[in-house]
C-alpha cells in the first residue's frame, strides 16, 4: 500500500447524496489547485457525465478483475454498482501534488481514514432533507429518482459526528469559503512542518 510522505494529505468529502459534495469539492479544489482522484464505477454513465472526468466508467467484469488484482484501496457496492479508488491513481497524483481530494460515501471515507489515519481529513457536507428535495425538484428530477437517492440519507447522516469538519451547505458561496479555510489550515500547517 502507498505510504504517504510527511507533507502529503488526502481530503475526503462525504455526506448525503445531493447535499452538494461534488459541487463544493470541485470548487474548493479549483480554488486551491488541489487535484481530485477520480473513482471507478460499474454504473452506467449518465448523458451529462464525461468518462475520465466524473468517473472512470468500466464494466462489472473489469471491476471484478481489478478487485482480484488488488488494484483498489477501497471498494463499495451501492445499489448493485461498484465504486472504488485505485491505489495507483493516488500514487500518481502524489508524484506532482502534496494534496489530493476524493468524494466518497461514508463506508469509503471510513476505510480511507482507517488506512491513512491522520493523513486523512474528512469534510462532511450536509443539508436538510427538504432542501435536497427542493433542489432536485427544481432540476426536474423525478420523484422516483428522488426517493431512490433518499434510501441512504439516514445512514449517511449518522456518519456526520465521526467527521472532524461538518459544513451545512445552504448558501454555496458561504460553504465554499468555509471549506476553503479549513483546507488552507491543513495546507499551511503541512508547509510549516516542512520548513
Ligand atoms: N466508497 C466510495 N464511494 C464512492 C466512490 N465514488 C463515488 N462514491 C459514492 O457513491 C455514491 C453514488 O454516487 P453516484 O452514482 O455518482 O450518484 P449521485 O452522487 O447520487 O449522483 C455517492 O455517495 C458517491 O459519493 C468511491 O470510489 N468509493
Ligand atoms: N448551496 C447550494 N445551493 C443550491 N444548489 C446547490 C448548492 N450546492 C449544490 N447545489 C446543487 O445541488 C445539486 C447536487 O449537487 P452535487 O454536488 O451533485 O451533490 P452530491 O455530490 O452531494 O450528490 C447540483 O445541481 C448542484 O448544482
Amino acid at each position: 500500500m502507498y505510504q504517504l510522505k510527511e507533507k502529503e494529505m488526502i481530503f475526503v468529502f462525504t455526506g448525503p447524496d445531493g447535499s452538494g459534495r461534488k459541487t463544493v469539492a470541485d470548487m474548493v479544489g479549483t480554488t486551491l489547485g488541489i487535484k481530485k482522484v477520480i473513482s471507478y464505477t460499474s454504473r452506467a454513465k449518465r448523458p451529462s457525465e464525461v468518462d475520465g472526468q466524473d468517473y472512470h466508467f468500466i464494466s462489472r467484469e473489469q471491476f471484478e478483475e481489478g478487485i482480484n488484482n488488488k488494484e483498489f484501496v477501497e471498494v463499495t457496492e451501492i445499489d448493485g454498482n461498484f465504486y472504488g479508488i485505485k491505489g495507483y491513481d493516488i500514487e500518481q497524483e502524489f508524484k506532482n501534488n502534496d494534496f489530493i481530494y476524493l468524494i466518497l460515501n461514508s463506508s469509503g471515507a471510513r476505510t480511507l481514514k482507517k488506512l491513512f489515519g491522520e493523513k486523512v481529513s474528512r469534510i462532511y457536507i450536509y443539508v436538510d432533507r427538504d432542501i435536497i428535495i427542493e433542489r432536485q425538484k427544481a432540476l426536474g428530477v423525478s420523484q422516483e429518482i428522488i426517493d431512490f437517492h433518499f434510501k441512504h440519507y439516514d445512514e449517511d447522516m449518522a456518519y456526520k459526528d465521526e467527521c472532524k469538519h461538518a459544513v451545512e451547505n445552504t448558501d454555496l458561496a458561504h460553504t465554499v469559503f468555509a471549506v476553503t479555510e479549513i483546507l488552507e489550515g491543513y495546507m499551511d500547517r503541512q508547509l510549516e512542518e516542512k520548513d
